[in-house]
């Protein structure tokens, strides 16, 4: 299709709409008492979980009314807030790296490149940065549409805030507050040719997103595990024989060619990430809770506590058993469904629900997002 020509003229509109849009969000921040009003009396702190909000962007696509498309909206008000936060506060995030990893993308799709994003080496490390106090965010992959959970994540979250499954609690403020759904294309990274590849290395999950793309145009060739994507094409660039699984941007940084794009087997292949912190986030109108429970050991156990979401007219978007570590047998539900506890009918039905389970431990209420990439 041919690119419309944007005029001046409508470019000026646009420039006006952004500044009112952004005059408007930031009165009625300051009116919530979310962003310091002009004597700087209320916490800006608390900002940083209010502008990182999806809402604010959906805001700016709800009232935009041309030239510009709502993914190229959503990218400048990303910038724009990105910045505004960080000229009144630095907001530390942190992800699996390193740089131009999975996680370090859906970050810069959250927060902007004027947050402080901190590379961490494991998905354990996102969870300490932030139940520590070093960071106020971290963005860790909970699932994919492909491969399915990813363990380590919810390994954590089973333990956050004396979860069932915890052996040390963490500290009882951290929480879900949002999440990220990235659309994730895989490239085959190397310095080489195709035909000179012996090693592909990648992050587990990323080598099961396409392992039917390996079998079928490398086979034979050794498969090794990274501790992430990006890892793994740090790991190519040194040796000329391996080649990575990974995103392009790791390419680029990396001086790797790309040796084929779109290798995932699944080409809706989404990984959801969630943005763990310490601040509840407000009701929105269109939002989701997890929680994880676990069940009496006992036949219908599990259909009586789904039963009280059909009850309560409750939409699940997620459902994952989990082994408890250490107790054979025994198994945690992680849920997700869409609701706030600010509305009766979710009050009531994790009520309902905490009566029935043998535990339960509410994980965070965020604003439901959109699709990424
Ligand atoms: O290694 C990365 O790039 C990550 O961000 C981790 C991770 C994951 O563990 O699921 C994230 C998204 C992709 O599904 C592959 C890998």
């Amino acid at each position: 299709m041919p690119k419309k020509k944007v005029t001046a003229a409508q470019l000026r509109k646009l420039d006006r709409q952004l500044v009112e849009l952004l005059n408007e969000r930031a009165a009625a921040a300051i009116a919530n008492g979310e962003l310091a009003d002009a004597r700087g009396e209320t916490a800006v702190e608390q900002s940083a979980s209010a502008v990182a909000d999806p809402a604010v962007l959906q805001f700016a696509v709800d009232n935009n009314d041309g030239p510009l498309s709502a993914g190229a909206i959503q990218a400048v008000f990303r910038e724009l807030l990105s910045g505004i936060r960080s000229a009144n506060q630095p907001i530390r995030v942190a992800y699996l790296g390193p740089a131009y990893t999975y996680s370090h993308l859906a970050a810069i799709a959250r927060f902007g490149q004027s947050a402080e994003l901190v590379a961490v080496a494991t998905i354990a490390s996102v969870f300490d940065e932030v139940e520590q106090g070093h960071a106020q965010f971290g963005v860790a992959p909970i699932e994919n549409s492909t491969d399915g959970r990813v363990a380590d994540s919810l390994e954590r979250l089973a333990r956050m805030n004396g979860a069932p499954g915890s052996a040390e609690a963490a500290p009882p403020h951290v929480q879900i507050c949002g999440e990220v759904p990235l659309r994730i294309h895989h490239c085959l990274l190397g310095r080489g040719a195709r035909s000179e590849i012996r090693r592909v290395c990648s992050k587990p999950q990323a080598l099961s997103q396409c392992r039917n793309w390996l079998a079928a145009h490398l086979p034979g060739v050794k498969v090794e595990p990274a501790s992430s994507t990006a890892e793994a094409a740090s790991l190519a660039a040194a040796e000329p024989d391996t080649a990575a699984i990974g995103a392009e941007q790791a390419a680029t940084n990396h001086g790797l060619s790309v040796l084929a794009r779109n290798i995932e087997d699944n080409s809706e292949n989404v990984t959801r990430f969630a943005i763990i912190g310490t601040h509840a986030s407000d009701r929105t109108g269109k939002d989701k809770t997890s929680l994880v429970f676990e069940a009496p050991h006992e036949p219908g156990a599990l259909a009586d506590a789904m039963a009280i979401f059909k009850r309560h007219r409750l939409n699940l978007t997620w459902i994952e058993s989990f082994p408890i570590p250490g107790a054979r047998g025994r198994y945690l539900f992680f849920l997700e469904f869409q609701g706030h506890p600010a509305e009766l009918r979710v009050k009531r039905a994790i009520a309902s629900l905490r009566k029935k389970a043998l535990r339960l431990s509410l994980l965070g209420s965020y604003a439901e997002a959109d699709m990424v990439g």
